[in-house]
């Protein structure tokens, strides 16, 4: 099977064009080539198919074999696949997923997608659409005690669930434990990425993230837009603002008429290679 590895922003994923390639089991394909001692490794596997209701379709699957309804940094990259690869000649296209359909605008830089514009859609914040097991309108500001200390979590789902925490020292954080408490918690039911943010000041929020179903990433951008929505109810941030993550950065807009969240950043191609099956 003929794969792309591609990342956004360190948040990698092996490409597979099944314009071409069949891939009869992609969750435990997924695994497997997720390995990053005995398969390609990644973050997860992302598949690239025909639409009937857009111009492409994008199937993803974490590198644990689960599959998410929605990703940010692998929507750019399949903008950069489809048109670096000569399936599409235009650089305003439509992508369907299990969150919908979204429009990218690509940025195309001696003949090559460099980055890409995306309306991720608007934020729901509605318990049940999450899903949180909470009552209300929201989950803002809401404490979760975890062995004995109490966070404050704000929900968002980007078309994916996301629960974002504001810490004043996130580097010092460790995720490895903190991550999957979170992530497993009984008030998720299908589980929880998790966005642990320090705002540095209302135009700049640094964060890491620990994703379900892969743990500590170098950068997602479903959580940046979560982030950001979080910040701005609970009053921390303006309507925009520079997402620092540790792969780099993201710029994020909740645009006021239209109630969607814009997230523009970068799209590279790593390598392209063969894999037996
Ligand atoms: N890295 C992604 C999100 C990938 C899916 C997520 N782990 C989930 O299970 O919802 C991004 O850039 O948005």
């Amino acid at each position: 099977m003929k794969f792309t590895k591609m990342h956004g922003i360190g948040n990698d994923y092996i490409y597979v064009n099944c314009f071409e390639e069949t891939v009869e089991d992609p969750s435990g394909l997924a695994k497997r080539l997720s390995d990053r001692h005995t398969g390609i490794g990644s973050d997860g596997l992302v598949l690239i198919r025909p639409s009937e209701t857009a111009d492409f379709r994008m199937d993803m699957f974490n590198s644990d074999g689960s599959q998410a309804q929605m990703c940010g940094n692998a929507i750019r990259c399949v903008g950069k696949y489809v048109y670096d690869h000569g399936l599409t000649k235009e650089t305003t296209i439509t992508i369907d997923t299990l969150a919908g359909v979204k429009t990218l605008w690509l940025t195309v830089e001696n003949g090559k997608v460099t980055a890409a514009r995306v309306n991720m859609g608007k934020p729901e914040f509605a318990p049940e659409k999450i899903p949180v097991a909470a009552e209300g309108e929201k989950v803002v500001d809401y404490p979760v005690m975890l062995s004995g200390k109490e966070y404050r979590i704000t929900c968002v789902s980007m078309g994916n669930p996301h629960a974002v925490l504001f810490v004043d020292d996130v580097d010092a954080l460790n995720l490895e434990v903190l991550g999957p408490r979170f992530e497993h918690h009984p008030l998720f039911p299908e589980r929880i990425n998790t966005e642990f943010v320090k705002v540095l000041d209302r135009g700049r929020l640094r964060m890491r993230v620990w994703e379900r179903g892969a743990g500590e990433t170098m950068a997602c951008g479903t959580g940046a837009c979560a982030s950001l929505a979080a910040a701005y109810v609970n009053g921390l941030s303006d309507y925009k603002a520079e997402l620092l993550l540790n792969g780099g950065s993201l710029f994020i807009e909740w645009d006021e008429e239209s109630g969607c969240i814009f997230m523009t950043g970068p799209a590279e191609t790593v390598f392209t290679g063969e894999v037996e099956l």
